[in-house]
């Protein structure tokens, strides 16, 4: 089970012919500078040639709720062959289920406990695919902290949501579904504000959307000639 409680084999049927090309990646001007690891011995020249063309930090998922951030993220981390970490799953692990949580204790305090997690998670280095939670991108030090790292942003619609999430899960939309097109925009700008690239995940398989979004981590790695951009 996902953190939000989707059960892990579920599939998002594809409705009629797509009106708009499948998942196709839209690059948003972003100037990154990443730093170069030099130096090291025949092993770290051999790690470096397993784990070249994959940026070394944190590539980050974000997106609306339901879009396929944890889902996506988890299958990255598998093909690419570096670690994943969903930022709700931590908070569920310390502080236990997110709708019983905003129950008990309200938004703020939950934005406030999922900004630290997802500070401490970008600041450790290594290979990583991170999802963040929808409403991650609303702190601003969130936000700050994106600008050292390659975002993905997943995007899907209202209609595919309700099809197959999980709303139970998902305080701010359990008793109202409908809010999640108006909290989509609401949070776009910062959305685009943060994102080097979008995918959609409404129109493709799973298959077809890891293979597509690896390919973008592989070639963001080469274009930045950053670590694990140049062997
Ligand atoms: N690419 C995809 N195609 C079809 N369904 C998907 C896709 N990605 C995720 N899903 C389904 O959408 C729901 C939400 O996925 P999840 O990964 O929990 O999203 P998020 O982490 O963005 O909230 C789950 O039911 C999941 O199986
Ligand atoms: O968009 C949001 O405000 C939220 C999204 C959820 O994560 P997902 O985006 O993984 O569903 C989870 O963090 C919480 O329910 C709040
Ligand atoms: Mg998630």
């Amino acid at each position: 089970m996902d953190p939000d409680g989707e059960p892990a084999a579920d599939r998002r049927p594809v409705p009629g012919p797509p009106k708009q090309p499948l998942t196709q990646p839209v690059p948003l001007p972003r100037n990154r500078s990443e730093e170069r690891i030099e130096g090291g011995g025949a092993s770290h020249r051999r790690r470096r040639r397993r784990r070249r063309r994959i940026p070394e930090t944190a590539v980050v998922l974000v997106g609306p709720m339901a879009a396929g951030k944890t889902s996506l993220g988890r299958r990255l981390a598998k093909d690419l062959g570096i670690p994943f970490v969903d930022t709700d799953a931590v908070f569920v692990r310390d502080h236990g289920a997110i709708a019983e949580f905003f129950a008990a204790h309200g938004e703020a305090e939950f934005r406030r406990i999922e900004a630290e997690i997802v500070a401490a998670e970008l600041a450790r280095p290594g290979s990583r695919i991170v999802a963040l939670g929808g409403g991650a991108v609303l702190a601003a030090s969130t936000r700050a902290a994106l600008r050292a790292h390659p975002v993905v942003l997943l995007m899907t619609t209202q209609e595919a949501v309700l099809r197959t999430a999980n709303l139970a899960r998902r305080p701010l939309l359990r008793d109202d579904p409908d809010a999640w097109g108006r909290i989509l925009e609401e949070r776009r700008p910062l959305y685009e504000e943060v994102a080097d690239v979008t995918f959609r995940t409404d129109r493709t398989t799973k298959d077809q959307l890891a293979r597509r979004v690896s390919g973008w981590i592989r070639g963001q790695a080469r274009r930045s000639g950053g670590p694990g951009g140049a062997a």
